[in-house]
């Protein structure tokens, strides 16, 4: 058996690496191995892959508006699929060679391998027994693909594979439309492919709000065939593979699964840790320290299923690998809760759904962007924004929005929730015009009408100033 070590980190993604950042200004003897490729899912076949992906399809799916700019010979565009994912792998490796320079210069205290707990305290790595004082689990996740759709083979994607297809088509399915679906299936559909898309959900990319879904549903049907509410059913006939889900059936060439991520828990010997495993094997694991109960073993990223976007994996990473090395572990405050989907429009929930809050407590501002001034100058009036207020004190509580830009206003309305700002308070702020802004602005005064004690004006009102001349 090798020395004692303080920590031992499983699994060298975004939430190993922030945690391995934390675990080096603390101690050198720690050790930190990863299964499979290095480079993170992000960087590989995450986030990075799909969003240059989606800048090429948005690219060319512009060329629909220049009739209407005025700018012809738009129909004399072709999207080369073989060059425009021989880009997105270029742009991949640049990414995955950048997150390789975390791990480049770290010697034995890196190794390829799978680890296998034995205990607490003890982990076993290909045959080789590693004793240390506490265990950093961030083994990630896996697309979920039915074992029996295995048997379709190479014609069976996710976007573990997708990206290294030399090309696709010209007939696809998409399985499953939350964020992955709905940003690969538009992408897709965008670059010219005949994609129809299958999901047993009646909400899309995460909303929760039915007048967003009702919204983005008909976007999304004018670049694909969309079926929602029924499982989808695949088998094998001629010319192809068919999808079947209620009374639809489409026969495609290949199809992508896009059902969800598996944590990556099985053959890691959870079981040896003696504390009780949910029926998805996973233990409970604090999101204030990342701690399996009081066990010096701390769980981070999509491994445990909590909320699986790149913020979070980092942001539990780093906490994992503060309190691996802490007498008594600290309890961090997280951060308001911000997921962006870019499908174009964006998509993007702040804070708590509206699904989960209380109706009764809640006001609903919302503005329509198919009117907002500034999107109709860029041809991208689209979507609409949704944000939810306590009706008692006017804080805003979180939002819900399909806009142009989404991106961008998702981050002022994170802020403004974190910083439990009112509807009145953020009235008060500037607005330039003409912005994509301004409709936000909108809703926020759709939300004040709503409100006992809403001002006449967005103004703020001065303070006394003490002078009864000027007051
Ligand atoms: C297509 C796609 C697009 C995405 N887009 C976004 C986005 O736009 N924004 C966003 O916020 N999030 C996005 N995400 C989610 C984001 O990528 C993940 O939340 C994040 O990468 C999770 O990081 P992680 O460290 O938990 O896991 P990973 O990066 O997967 O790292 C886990 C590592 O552990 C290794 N491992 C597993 N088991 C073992 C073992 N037993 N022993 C040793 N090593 C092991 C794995 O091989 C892997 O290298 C996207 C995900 C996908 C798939
Ligand atoms: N932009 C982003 O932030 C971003 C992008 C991609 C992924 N992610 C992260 O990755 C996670 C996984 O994303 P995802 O979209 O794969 O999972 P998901 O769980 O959000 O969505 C899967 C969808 O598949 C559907 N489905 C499952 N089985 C089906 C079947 N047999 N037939 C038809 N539909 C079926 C479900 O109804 C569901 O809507 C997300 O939770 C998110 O945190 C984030």
């Amino acid at each position: 058996m090798a020395q004692l070590l303080d920590t031992l980190i499983i699994g060298a993604g975004t939430a190993g690496l922030a945690a391995l950042r934390e675990v080096r200004k603390r101690t050198n003897r720690y050790l930190i191995v990863n299964e499979g490729p290095w480079g993170t899912t992000c960087a590989r076949v995450g986030c990075m892959p799909s969003k240059a992906l989606i800048e090429a399809a948005n690219a060319f799916h512009r060329r629909h508006t220049f009739e209407e700019f005025g700018l012809r010979g738009a129909n004399a565009l072709t999207a080369d699929l073989p060059a425009v994912l021989q880009r997105v792998r270029a742009l991949r490796d640049d990414f995955v060679a950048g997150a390789l320079q975390a791990t480049s210069e770290l010697g034995s205290t890196q190794v390829s391998g799978r680890a296998t707990l034995l205990g607490p305290r003890l982990v076993d790595i290909d045959g080789t027994a590693y004793a240390t004082r506490s265990i950093i689990i961030a083994t990630g996740s896996r697309p979920r693909v039915p074992d029996k759709w295995l048997a379709f083979g190479d014609r069976m994607l996710t976007t573990d594979t997708l990206f290294e297809q030399p090309s696709l088509g010209p007939r696809i399915a998409v399985i499953g439309m939350g964020p992955i679906g709905v940003e690969i299936s538009q992408a897709l559909a965008r670059l010219g492919l005949q994609v129809a898309a299958f999901t047993t959900s009646h909400t899309l990319a995460g909303l929760s709000d039915p007048a967003l879904n009702a919204e983005l549903t008909a976007l999304l049907k004018q670049d694909m065939v969309l079926h929602m509410g029924a499982k989808a059913q695949l088998r094998e006939v001629p010319g192809g593979i068919e999808v079947a889900s209620g009374a639809n059936r489409v026969v495609v060439d290949q199809v992508i699964a896009a059902m969800g991520r598996v944590p990556n828990m099985e053959h890691l010997g959870l079981e040896t840790l003696g504390v009780p495993l949910d029926q998805r094997g996973l233990p409970t694991v604090d999101p204030q320290t990342q701690q399996i109960g009081d066990l010096p073993v701390f769980l981070a990223g999509d491994a445990n299923a909590h909320t699986p976007l790149l913020h979070e994996a980092a942001d539990e990473g780093h906490i994992a690998g503060m309190n691996a090395l802490a007498t008594t572990p600290t309890r961090f405050r997280r951060r308001t809760l911000l997921s962006i989907v870019f499908a174009d429009p964006n998509v993007a929930v702040v804070g708590p759904r509206v699904a989960d809050m209380d109706p009764h407590s809640t006001v609903t501002g919302t503005a329509s962007y198919a009117t907002q001034g500034r999107a109709r100058t860029a041809q991208r009036n689209h979507g609409r924004l949704c944000v939810y207020a306590d009706h008692a004190s006017g804080r805003l509580l979180g939002a819900e929005l399909c806009t142009p830009d989404g991106e961008h206003l998702a981050h002022l309305l994170a802020l403004a929730v974190q910083q439990q700002l009112t509807v009145q308070d953020l009235l008060g702020m500037p607005f330039y015009h003409p912005t994509l802004e301004e409709g936000l602005r909108t809703a926020l005064r759709d939300a004040a009408r709503q409100l006992p004690h809403a001002r006449a004006s967005d103004l703020a009102a001065c303070a006394a100033l003490g002078v009864p001349a000027l007051d």
